[in-house]
């Protein structure tokens, strides 16, 4: 087992539940993604796993080793990129990749190759004798990428590697994480996109306020969804119209005791086991009902659907989002930068 988590929880010391009790077993040469909107508890999750933080109740190995009496046989078995960038500005592409070396004890003889080896893994060859400073946003990104695999670790923890990046320097990421775990590297990775997850992982676990509220491959968790959706956009989905179709969709033959309805910017979405056979009839209801509908599509889940499902479920279940206060002091914490999160989420539809 790459990592094998149970009952974790971390308890800040000012009192912020940020994980309250999670079970994570990640086999070798699994793609494991972590998904969660801002401030779940995945950036601390992480911090457990890789012994930045001590858990405050459960226990975890990571590569056999307990992260909390054998933090250093952990370290070294692991690649940990952060969110924060771990290149340095002022050095070539080459110079970084050295340095990790060193501060991770790569024998002397291997550098050389183990350097081009991984400025080639990273298509950083071209710009090897650059310094960093002049580097976008994603190649940073690839040379921090480089720079956790220098000691060639088993296990490689990625927290939200392509946030910020613009598509086209997120997919190329995407191709690099995939040749290293194609190469049986494990791969722990979080991220706030769930295209990212779907295109990537094996297995995900959602986490939400500190739990994880679902586990399973990207099939599995979108047929928890419990059928297709059927997305109608409205003329002018103001609130009254949005709320009256809403009614509509939930007294219609579509509406079986499964189904879920949701409100987006353009109007509702229903999800239904029946929405490809009864989908034209609640076109017709809603017409019936007075409202104009501007466009319609029936369309398989996706993981969008899977988090907003599981978000719809928690909001009834629990007072959501106190949003722990910021002390930028914590005690256990041995990095008190964390931006206070905006309470959104990424789910864009
Ligand atoms: N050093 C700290 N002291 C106290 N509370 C903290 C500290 N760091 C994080 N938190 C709180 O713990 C909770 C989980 O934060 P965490 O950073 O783990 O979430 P996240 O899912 O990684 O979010 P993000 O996407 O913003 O990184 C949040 O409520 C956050 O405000």
């Amino acid at each position: 087992m790459a990592i094998d988590a149970r009952g974790v929880e971390l308890t800040y010391s000012d009192g912020t539940e940020a994980v309250k009790g999670v079970d994570i077993a990640i086999p070798e040469g699994e793609f494991f993604g972590f998904l969660g909107a801002n401030g779940a508890g995945k950036t601390t999750t992480i911090k457990t796993l890789v012994t930045l933080l001590h858990p405050t109740g459960g226990s975890v190995t990571v590569n056999g080793f307990d992260v909390v009496s054998e933090q250093r046989s952990v370290r070294e078995s692991i690649g940990y990129m952060a969110q924060e960038t771990s290149v340095d500005p002022e050095l070539t592409a080459r110079e970084n990749i050295r340095f990790a070396c060193e501060a991770y004890g790569v024998p002397k003889a291997d550098r050389s190759g183990r350097i081009d080896e991984l400025l080639d893994l990273v298509d950083l060859a071209d710009v090897a004798d650059k310094t960093a400073k002049d580097f976008s946003g994603g190649m940073k990104k690839r040379l921090d990428v480089a720079t956790v695999l220098v000691h060639r670790p088993p296990l490689v923890f990625l927290d939200e590697p392509t946030t910020g990046l613009d598509p086209k320097a997120r997919n190329r990421l995407w191709d690099y994480f995939e040749r290293i775990n194609e190469e049986g590297t494990t791969v722990f990775l979080t991220t706030q996109y769930l295209e990212e997850a779907d295109q990537l992982c094996d297995r995900i676990s959602v986490i939400m306020d500190g739990r994880i509220e679902a586990t399973g491959s990207p099939a599995e968790l979108k047929s928890r969804v419990g059928g297709d959706v059927l997305d109608i956009e409205l003329d002018d989905p103001d609130e009254p119209t949005v709320e009256r179709a809403r009614e509509v969709a939930e007294s219609s033959e579509l509406f079986d005791e499964s189904a879920t309805v949701s409100t987006t910017d353009e109007g509702i979405s229903v999800t239904s086991a029946s929405a490809r056979r009864h989908g034209t009839d609640l076109l017709v209801a809603l017409r019936d009902a007075g409202l104009t509908v501007v466009g319609f599509n029936v369309r398989s889940p996706t993981l969008d659907d899977v988090f907003l499902a599981i978000t719809d479920a928690d909001a009834g279940a629990e007072t959501a989002g106190d949003e722990a206060t910021e002390t930028g002091g914590s005690g256990t914490s041995d990095d008190d930068a964390t931006d206070a999160p905006p309470a959104e989420t990424e789910v864009s539809r």
